[in-house]
């Protein structure tokens, strides 16, 4: 594929291992170009996916890297639906606002179709990027700043049964992927661990800690079954009034109530600090039933995954709904228009069936709204109130928001 757009050609092309280096380059300078360490630049190499990634190039120079990692992402109802992760997008400085970014979205989402993938999920640098390819905000996360002197925490019954013990991150590797696993199914938009990927959880690169201790672990265990685990560091802060140190919380899984506060407990009261951090946490989870004041946690809500319906028909057929359901959508989808028309889903907590139709539409919307509400974060209802989802059938559109619900908030469970 060939682009012309302002001054200059540019051509575009499944990536080589031969150009990796430069292609990875123009990332790293589209992202201000601070280096990274050698071994993350190997881990980043050592997960290119060669015929799922795509260079643009202007004679002999990279401008223009764009990749799709083989995912599998959860659903409501518990699937795990094959997916596209869209990584590493970057346009050199000097080839901006030309339609690069347009041809690597073009060219991505026709093979992610003909890959028969039906969803495509990313997180985005800036949320205005994306939503003209008809990404949706799906999921959002929120970041902690807990004031630890001040906020107590109540476990629940049985944490006290919980045993807490120090491992090194890389060989506890093993036994907290174990309990990853077990919560994938669990929550919509946690992504099932893919070959090759489990290293990037303890990679600890000095350069990004900054200035934290290097990634500590405790695993917990009940009798002798590993039950939850949390991954952190400390980062040091002292002044004439003594310590006021952070623990940056980076993982926190556990199998039931009381390894969470168990492990929960153990963050909020290492010695000498006096604060939590964290990013990425899911909107809801259960320490935020257990603190005695929620107000001093410095809760900050931002967005999180962005949910593309590839094959609108598939996505909607691959996950369940909370209640019977059965709507006709009308969907606008002007960037992949082999989604554009009536769709009629019919389902319920059991399964879907999505087909195209020629009766009358109840709801009309977007691909990019279905996106949005797909992983059961984001009511229709809401997107409704805002002017976005159309309502033909009166009372369409509250059958369709519950029914597309998730009991559990979504939550990504790690960046790409
Ligand atoms: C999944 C990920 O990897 S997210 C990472 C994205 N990458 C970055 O943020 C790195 C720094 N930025 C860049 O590399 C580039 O500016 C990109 C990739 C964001 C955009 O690439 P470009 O080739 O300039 O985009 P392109 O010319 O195709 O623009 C298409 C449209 O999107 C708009 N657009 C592009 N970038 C942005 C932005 N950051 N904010 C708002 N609108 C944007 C353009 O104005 C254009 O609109 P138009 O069609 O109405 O004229």
């Amino acid at each position: 594929m060939t682009t012309s757009r302002g001054s200059g050609t540019t051509d575009l092309r499944v990536l080589r291992p031969d150009d990796w280096d430069q292609w990875y380059d123009n990332l790293l300078r589209a992202f201000g170009g601070m280096p990274e360490s050698a071994e993350e630049r190997e881990l980043w190499r050592s997960l290119t996916e060669y015929d799922r990634f795509v260079g643009a190039w202007d004679g002999d120079a990279c401008v223009g890297s764009a990749g799709a990692f083989t995912f599998r992402v959860t659903v409501p109802g518990g699937a795990s639906v094959q997916a596209a992760g869209v990584t590493m997008v970057g346009v050199a400085g000097t080839h901006r606002r030309r339609g690069v970014l347009t041809s690597m979205m073009r060219r991505q989402l026709d093979d992610v179709r003909s890959w028969g993938e039906p969803l495509a999920v990313l997180t985005a640098s800036e949320p205005a990027i994306y939503g003209r390819f008809g990404y949706g905000l799906g999921t959002h996360s929120l970041t902690l700043d807990i004031d630890t002197t001040r906020v107590r925490l109540a476990v629940p019954d049985g944490a006290d049964d919980v045993r807490l013990r120090y491992a090194v991150p890389a060989e506890a590797l093993d036994v907290c992927e174990a309990v990853y696993a077990r919560r994938v199914p669990e929550r919509p938009g946690m992504l099932a661990r893919m070959p090759g990927w489990a290293p990037a959880m303890v990679l600890d690169p000095e350069g990004e800690r900054d200035g934290a201790s290097p990634l500590q672990c405790v695993v917990a265990e009940r009798g002798t079954e590993v039950v939850g685990f949390a991954r952190f560091r400390v980062k040091p802060d002292w002044d004439v009034t003594g310590s006021n140190s952070s623990v940056v919380v980076e993982d926190v899984e556990a199998l039931d109530a009381a390894s969470q506060g168990a492990l929960w407990r153990f963050l909020f009261d290492i010695d000498l600090t006096s604060r939590i951090v964290a990013r990425g946490r899911p909107i809801e989870e259960p320490w935020h039933h257990m603190v005695s004041d929620i107000r001093r946690c410095g809760l900050r809500r931002r967005d999180g995954l962005y949910v593309r319906l590839v094959d609108v028909g598939a996505a909607l057929e691959a996950r369940t709904y909370q209640t019977p359901v059965d709507v006709v959508f009308d969907v606008e989808d002007a960037f992949c228009p082999w989604n554009s028309g009536r769709w009629r889903l019919t389902g319920d907590t059991k399964g879907a069936v999505c087909r195209r139709t020629g009766d009358a539409a109840d709801l009309a919307l977007s691909v990019r709204e279905l996106g949005a509400a797909y992983l059961g974060g984001v009511p229709l209802a809401g997107l409704g109130a805002a002017g976005r989802v159309r309502e033909i059938r009166q009372g369409a559109l509250a059958e369709a928001s519950v029914a597309f619900g998730s009991v559990v908030a979504p939550w990504l469970s790690h960046g790409f």
